[in-house]
């Protein structure tokens, strides 16, 4: 039997437990796994699922330096103390699955070197798209394609959030307790709404297709939170949608770009229609072309189902290397190339500015005549042209005019936002959002 230990026991923990009772009609390796401890904060907390008290603990530091244990599986989230204790694991001997985007997007350069210097893996299928098959498909099956771009929907939350603003045009308040109590939010959803979930994930994304680690702090990331109904009216009236959007590209000219912002997407690109707790992330390469791998993007069995597939595959690995014990007790015994983090250096960056895009700006303004023929001029003199520009209503007093550009360099973008802004009769610029 291969024994693991479980740290967390909320809802992608419950959904592993779970599964792993359950293992009939599954793949019949789940029968030689055995659940030896499970470590949770509170004791004390009511379960959905019964385990023998001896089995559940708050001593997790006993859990990851149990000899007994071959597979850490670590389900709590955050930094600390999962950090601390995957490290301690390794060190241990012994191999980590984790759904802790988090902690591999800011300290997976730490855990992967320790990882690899342990002769252990460190898996993690469930920490991006949830339930959808990435990150192995990009390690394996796409592998040898060389990987342009990747656009993906991969926070649930956001996405949920947005898709009920937009089809029943709810608060943005009470969305997110309902999927706060669906299970798909962060312990603090702010990660979440301000984009800094999908940035973890990008970041992971973008290190397995470019094939070079990138740093956190490098990737650009916009939340949802200033979305409002009028721009998602505006969307839909000139036949977008909006969408929380990570994308990791090589960039003309050099370097990659790895970003998350919301972005107003063509109604008729098949990203348009993922809505709800699904994700969606399209891979494009050469020679393959287009990708899109869709699916539930949180949730507890559709992440647990992640989580499990990581376990057997070690489980597989392991009864097809009975050296697991030589594993343990010598470092530096190889690993499987396809399992196991290849890479060491940075990938180069990109700036922001360097990018293309075209954007929708929606503008308040106070004097309305020639204020359509400013806006004009001050874009053009940054050679930002424009595709649409519309006088569409009034908010109170203000006069709302729409832009939207062509696509333009960001840099020339930005530098002719900062003169409009200096114009007498823009009285604000409540929304800037990028469109495919
Ligand atoms: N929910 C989802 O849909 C998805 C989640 N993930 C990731 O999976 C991981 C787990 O998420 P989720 O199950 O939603 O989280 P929950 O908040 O539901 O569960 C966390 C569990 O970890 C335990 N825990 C947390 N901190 C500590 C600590 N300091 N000491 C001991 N135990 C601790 C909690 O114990 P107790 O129960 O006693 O409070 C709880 O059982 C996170 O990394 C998340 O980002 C990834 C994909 C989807
Ligand atoms: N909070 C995350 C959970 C899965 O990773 C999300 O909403 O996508
Ligand atoms: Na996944």
């Amino acid at each position: 039997m291969v024994k693991i230990g479980i740290l967390g026991l909320g809802t992608v923990g419950t959904g592993t437990v779970q599964i792993l009772r359950d293992p009939v009609g599954r793949h019949h390796l789940l029968q030689s796994i055995e659940i030896q401890r499970v470590g949770v904060r509170s004791i004390d907390k009511a379960r959905v699922v019964d385990l023998p008290s001896e089995l559940v603990t708050t001593d997790l530091d006993s859990i990851v330096s149990d000899p007994d244990i071959d597979i850490i599986v670590e389900l709590m989230g955050g930094i600390e103390p999962a950090r601390s204790l995957m490290l301690k694991a390794i060190e241990h001997g012994k191999h980590i699955v984790t759904a802790n985007k988090a902690v591999i997007a800011k300290f997976g350069d730490e855990i992967f070197t320790a990882a690899n210097q342990a002769g252990v893996y460190v898996m993690l299928e469930a920490a991006v798209g949830g339930g959808i098959p990435v990150i192995q498909p990009l390690k394996q099956s796409l592998g040898v394609n060389r990987i342009q771009r990747i656009t993906g929907i991969i926070n649930g939350t956001t996405n949920y959030i947005l898709t009920r603003m937009t089809v029943e045009g709810g608060e943005f308040a009470d969305i997110l307790a309902d999927a706060q109590k669906l299970g798909y939010a962060e312990a603090d959803p702010t990660a979440d709404v301000d984009g800094l979930d999908a940035g973890d994930k990008i970041a992971i994304l973008a290190s397995l297709a470019f094939g070079g680690r990138i740093k956190r702090d490098d990737v650009y990331c916009e939340g949802i939170r200033k979305i409002s109904a009028t721009d998602i009216a505006y969307a839909d009236k000139l036949n977008f949608v909006i969408k929380l959007l990570a994308i990791a590209e090589r960039v003309e000219g050099g370097g990659v770009s790895v970003r998350v912002h919301p972005t107003f997407v063509p109604k008729d690109r098949p990203l348009a229609t993922v809505n709800g707790v699904y994700n969606a992330i399209l891979v494009e390469g050469e020679p393959l072309g287009q990708v899109m791998l869709f699916g539930p993007g949180a949730g507890a069995g559709a992440t647990a189902s992640a989580v499990v597939s990581d376990i057997l595959a070690i489980v597989g690995v392991m009864q097809t290397n009975s050296s697991h014990e030589d594993a343990v007790n010598s470092p530096n015994t190889s690993l499987h190339p396809l399992l196991s983090c290849s890479h060491s250096h940075y990938s180069e960056m990109a700036t922001l500015s360097s990018l293309r895009s075209s954007f929708y700006v929606r503008f308040l303004c106070i004097d309305v005549p020639g204020v359509i023929g400013k806006l004009g001029t001050c874009f053009g003199a940054h050679n930002v042209s424009i595709e649409s520009i519309v006088q569409t209503g009034f908010q109170g007093d203000r006069a709302e005019i729409v832009v939207v550009t062509h696509e333009v360099y960001e840099g020339d973008f930005e530098s002719a936002l900062a003169e409009i802004r200096g114009l007498d009769s823009i009285a604000s610029i409540p929304s800037i959002i990028r469109v495919l």
